[in-house]
């Protein structure tokens, strides 16, 4: 039984999708798993196991931020043996090509946190990255869905509120997309443990352009994800 989870062997599937939110992970289970059963409430952070087109698929909070992302990454493969690891989460756009509600699957994370550079001494800039497999898989699942998803570079940021705008234009003018906060600990842990992991994500909020997404346009966006996240854990 681990710290943080705290649930019993077994009743972790080895295909998790993880949501920042533990209450988006509760209306996950709810509105796509059949059976889900609630395996953990540890600090509100929820987790349920349930099926998904008849496969066991677990769907776990993970909270906001790389220190909370990476106890919950490290936990789940190290103590519950899973081996699949698919984030849903929601992002800011940086970019011009993109628009509220679009679905975006992060092929690499940028970051500004230091826990890569603790882990290398300062002297290697790790690039995290998905696994190779479920990004093709999502793509092709995307596409046989009908939802236009784009694929691309990130950056997993410590802050939410920034202080540096200036930064995100300078990231943009390099390619990267969106702003979160979990995926670069998801794939180095991940990649630590030989687990494969990728992020998939709705653009909720426009930087550039101060745009935000509606409740119902957020729901449908979350939705397009989910399936796209699920399918890609039991294809
Ligand atoms: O929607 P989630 O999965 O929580 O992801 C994004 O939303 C939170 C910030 O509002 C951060 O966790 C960020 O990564
Ligand atoms: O981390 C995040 C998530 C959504 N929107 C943002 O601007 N940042």
């Amino acid at each position: 039984m681990s710290v943080h989870i705290g649930a019993e062997q077994g009743q972790i599937a080895e295909r998790v999708l993880m949501p920042g939110d533990p209450l988006r992970a509760k209306w996950i289970a709810e509105t796509f798993l059949e059976d889900a059963v609630c395996y953990t409430q540890v600090r509100g952070m929820l987790g349920f196991t349930g099926r998904w087109k008849g496969v066991e698929v677990s769907v776990q909070g993970s909270g906001m931020g790389m220190p909370s992302a990476a106890i919950y990454t490290h936990e789940l493969i190290t103590e519950y043996g899973a081996r699949t690891l698919i984030r849903v989460g929601s992002c800011g756009a940086l970019t011009d090509e993109l628009r509220l509600g679009d679905v975006v699957a992060a092929i690499g994370s940028a970051t500004d946190s230091n826990m890569n550079r603790v882990r290398f001494d300062g002297l290697i800039d790790y690039a995290p990255v998905a696994d190779f497999g479920l990004l093709r898989t999502a793509v092709d699942v995307a596409a046989g869905r009908g939802t236009p998803i784009t694929v691309g570079p990130i950056l997993a940021a410590d802050a939410f509120y920034t202080d540096r705008p200036d930064l995100y234009d300078s990231l943009a003018d390099y390619g990267i997309l969106a702003v979160e906060m979990e995926s670069a600990a998801l794939y180095t842990i991940a990649a630590r443990h030989r687990a494969r992991a990728l992020t998939v994500l709705t653009v909720s909020d426009h930087i550039k352009r101060g745009e935000k997404l509606g409740a119902q346009e957020r729901e449908q966006g979350f939705t397009r994800m989910v399936e796209i996240g699920l399918d890609t854990a039991i294809a």
